[in-house]
């Protein structure tokens, strides 16, 4: 089967987004009951090799797990990533989502009921910043920390760091922004080119766009790296990059 040899077979829910077509406007973005409703559709159109980035972070989760630790996802949303590395993975695991919105784990508790026959599996509802990561071997952090204050990044980040057991694996995938306004200029150009070809009409994608500003927060590449090292990450290195979308592994 080819999905045990590259995952990119992902369980997503068939919702369409289109939350950004109607009103009323403007409105922030939060993590709401119509977010999650059609988030898998949301971020498997918004964001560029989403299924090639979870294949990856499934390949490098089997290559640093270590038996009788935990693997924990932060900010799991509906489980996607969880379902995909317990289907990836030959041996029964720990897995751990956290996620602060309830609504995101009702849905991912119902994507992930087969996974439960297989592995044990424990969902969160809290802030990350609260949790403990004590005991895991592989942290899987995709596009969450670029919602929290910078304080808390370099909080939570630390927290992993210590969390971790010697040899374990942060996999952090992050919205970037380029240090040079004209590259920012162009990137946002194509990625926004790129959410048209996926079916995004214009106003949507300016809508989204404010509707994100001061919520999503990103960093340079060069300062997210800077805060790994801060935390205690000295060995780091980039895997993909794509528009402004970042994944990176980390290792203790
Ligand atoms: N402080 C917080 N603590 C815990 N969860 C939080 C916090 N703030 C936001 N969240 C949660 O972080 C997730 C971010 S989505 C991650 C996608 C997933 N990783 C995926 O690969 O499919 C990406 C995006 O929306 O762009 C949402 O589920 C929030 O509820
Ligand atoms: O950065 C953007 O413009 C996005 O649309 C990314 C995204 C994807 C899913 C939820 C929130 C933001």
């Amino acid at each position: 089967m080819k999905d045990e040899i590259y995952p990119t077979n992902l369980y997503l829910s068939p919702e369409k987004d289109e939350l950004f077509e109607k009103g009323p406007w403007p409105k922030p973005f939060v993590f709401n009951e119509d977010v999650v409703n059609v988030f898998d559709n949301m971020i498997s159109r918004s964001v560029p090799l989403y299924r090639e980035v979870l294949a990856c972070a499934a390949h490098w989760t089997k290559a640093y797990y270590q038996p009788g630790t935990k693997i924990i996802d932060i900010g799991c949303s509906t489980g996607t990533f969880l379902e995909l590395i317990g289907r990836f993975l030959q041996q029964p695991a720990t897995l751990v989502g956290i996620d602060n919105s309830q609504a995101m784990l009702e849905k991912a508790r119902e994507k992930l009921l087969p996974i439960q026959q297989i592995h044990q599996l424990e969902l969160i509802c809290d802030s990350a910043e609260n949790c403990s990561f004590e005991n895991s071997s592989v942290v899987i952090i995709n596009y969450t920390l670029q919602f929290l204050s910078l304080q808390v990044r370099q909080k939570l980040l630390k927290s992993i760091y210590e969390g971790l057991v010697p040899g374990g694996l942060l996999f952090l995938s992050e919205k970037v922004k380029s240090p040079l306004p004209q590259f920012q200029e162009t990137i946002t150009r194509h990625y926004e080119a790129f959410k048209a070809y996926n079916g995004y009409a214009q106003t949507e994608i300016e809508r989204k766009k404010e509707a994100l500003e001061n919520v999503l927060v990103p960093l340079t590449e060069t300062e997210q790296l800077q805060m790994l090292k801060d935390s205690g990450f000295q060995q780091v290195d980039s895997l993909i990059k794509l528009h402004n979308f970042l994944s990176l592994v980390a290792l203790k």
